[in-house]
This record gives structure tokens, sequence and C-alpha cells, in this order.
């Protein structure tokens, strides 16, 4: 059984900057990782990371989430994956300086959406790559769409779309970005509470509290977040996502499977 971890491009950059890694925050994961791996050495990761304040800004500026035609210029496309694979070179380089043998896998080489959604993707290399204790890196990216044009494709949706088409099958999903899922936009409503857990009892009323992210993000913060991983634990019901902020110890407890007193859980039950 697999473990899939994404670190948030709304902690490893700073969202209303342009291009602001928060290195001191992508070493402390980076940290967290190694630790975990080094205490239970049969942990098997893919990594994933989103895009912050690299790739959201293009995306947004030249619409590539809304599709580009066949006929137009493309250059906004480009622009958005490079400053995409910009952060990922941080992100697996900061591994690598922790001893964390990771290895990217750029999405958009091999995958293909319609309207938005994953069509086909070759994951074979990253199934190699677990094979060989790597852990695989891969991140947020555009998309060549065989009916909008182009399209970007979050973090998420990559990770949803292993744990459903790949052979790769997730028991955990680790969020590290915002301290938990609360009950407004923590950063508009100083009055909102975290909610421990998220289950088929009270997600219809989640959804409700749950918005946008507040700077420029063309994949939908919390709301689509929370939206995707609920869609995938009503298709595997023993799934468990937890949603933790950026602190290392936390990281490394959800990695070894401890049980936290912080952050959200997920759960069908
Ligand atoms: N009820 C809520 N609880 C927590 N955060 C919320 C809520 N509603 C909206 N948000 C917003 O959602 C944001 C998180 O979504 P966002 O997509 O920005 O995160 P991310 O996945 O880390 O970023 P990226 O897409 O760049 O990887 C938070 O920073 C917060 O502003
Ligand atoms: C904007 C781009 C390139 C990817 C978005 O992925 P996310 O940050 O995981 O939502």
């Amino acid at each position: 059984m697999y473990t899939f971890i994404k670190f948030g491009g709304s902690v490893i950059t700073d969202k209303t900057g342009r291009e602001a890694a928060d290195l001191v925050v992508i070493e402390r994961l980076a940290h967290a990782v190694a630790e975990a791996r080094a205490a239970d050495p049969n942990l098997a990761l893919v990594l994933g990371h989103g895009s912050g304040s690299f790739g959201h800004h293009y995306a947004a500026r030249y619409g590539v989430h809304r599709g580009i035609p066949l006929s137009a210029d493309h250059t906004g496309f480009a622009l958005t994956a490079a400053a995409a694979l910009r952060l990922n070179r941080i992100v697996v380089d900061t591994l690598l300086a922790a001893q964390v043998p990771a290895v990217s896998f750029q999405p958009s080489a091999s995958l293909q959406s319609t309207n938005g959604q994953i069509i086909t993707w070759e994951t074979a290399p990253i199934a190699e790559a677990l094979q060989r204790r790597l852990v695989p890196v891969i991140h947020g990216d555009v998309a060549f769409d065989t009916a909008q044009g182009t399209a970007i494709i979050s973090t998420e949706a990559l990770l949803s779309f292993l744990a459903l088409r790949s052979p790769l099958q997730p028991r955990r999903i680790i969020l590290v970005g915002e301290a938990a899922v609360y009950t407004a936009d923590p950063h508009r409503d100083p009055t909102a509470q975290p909610i421990p857990l998220i289950n088929q009892e009270n997600i219809a009323q989640v959804l409700v509290m749950t918005g946008g992210s507040r700077a420029a993000d063309v994949t939908g913060g919390m709301r689509s977040k929370i939206e995707l991983m609920w869609h995938l634990i009503e298709r595997l019901p023993e799934l468990e996502v937890t949603l933790i902020g950026p602190d290392p110890a936390l990281l490394t407890a959800a990695l070894l499977g401890q049980s936290l007193a912080m952050g959200t859980v997920i759960k069908r039950w």
C-alpha cells in the first residue's frame, strides 16, 4: 500500500507573491519525509506538489485552464509549464539534499485530458521508480486537451487518477496546506473553527463552508480539493485523507500512521 502526499502550493510558496518559493518550509518538509523514511524503510511514497505562485499566475493570465484553441498562440502554455517546472526543480533538489531519492515525472509529457479531466497518463515509470525505492515526484501541470485545446490539471486530480486508474492503491493521502479544514476560510473569517473529522455525516455541510483560494488559483482552492477527495473516498472506502499544516513533526507522524491531535481527517465513516 502506498502513501500519497501533496505539498500545497499555498505553503511551499507565498501565493500572494510571484514565484516566491518558501525555501525554509520546503526544507523542513523534505527533512520530515527523510525522517519518516528512515523510521519506516517500507514506506512507499508518491509525492506531489502544487504550483502556488509559480504556475497559477501564468495559467490565469493566459487562460490555459479555460483552453487555448489549436490555432492560437501557445506562449502562455509554455510559460505556465516552465514556471511549474521551476518550482519542481526546487522541491526535488531540496528533497535530494535531505537524502530523499526524489525523481521528477513531468505529467504533461505523457498525459492527455478531455474537458479538463485526465483521459490518459503513462504512469508505468512511476511504478518502476517505486519498485526501486525511489520517491517519484509529480506536480500540478498543463495538459493538451482533446476538447478545449489546453487545460490545467491539479495535483489532487493527478493523485486521484493514480489512485483509481493505476495499480498504485493509496491507503493514505496527506495534504500539507492549511492547518485544517475550517468552518469558513480562516484567512477571511477570524472566527473560523477547525473541523477535525469529515465523513458522510457532515460532508454536504462542509462543502458549503469551503471556498476558493485567496490568491490567483485556477484549480479551485479548498472546495474543489474536498470535492475531489470525497469523490475518491466514495470509490475507495478504506482510504483516509489527512489535511495538516506545514509542521514537520506532524508530517512525520502522519507518514508513520500515528494519530494526530491537529488537522482534519476525511474518511467514509
Ligand atoms: N473552509 C476553509 N478551510 C480552509 N481553507 C479554506 C476554506 N475555504 C477556503 N479556503 C482557502 O483555500 C486555500 C487552500 O486552497 P489552495 O488551492 O490555495 O491550496 P493549495 O492546494 O495549497 O495550493 P495550490 O493549488 O497552489 O497547490 C486556503 O489558503 C484558504 O484561503
Ligand atoms: C497551475 C498549475 C500549472 C498547476 C496547478 O496545480 P495545483 O497547484 O495542484 O492546483
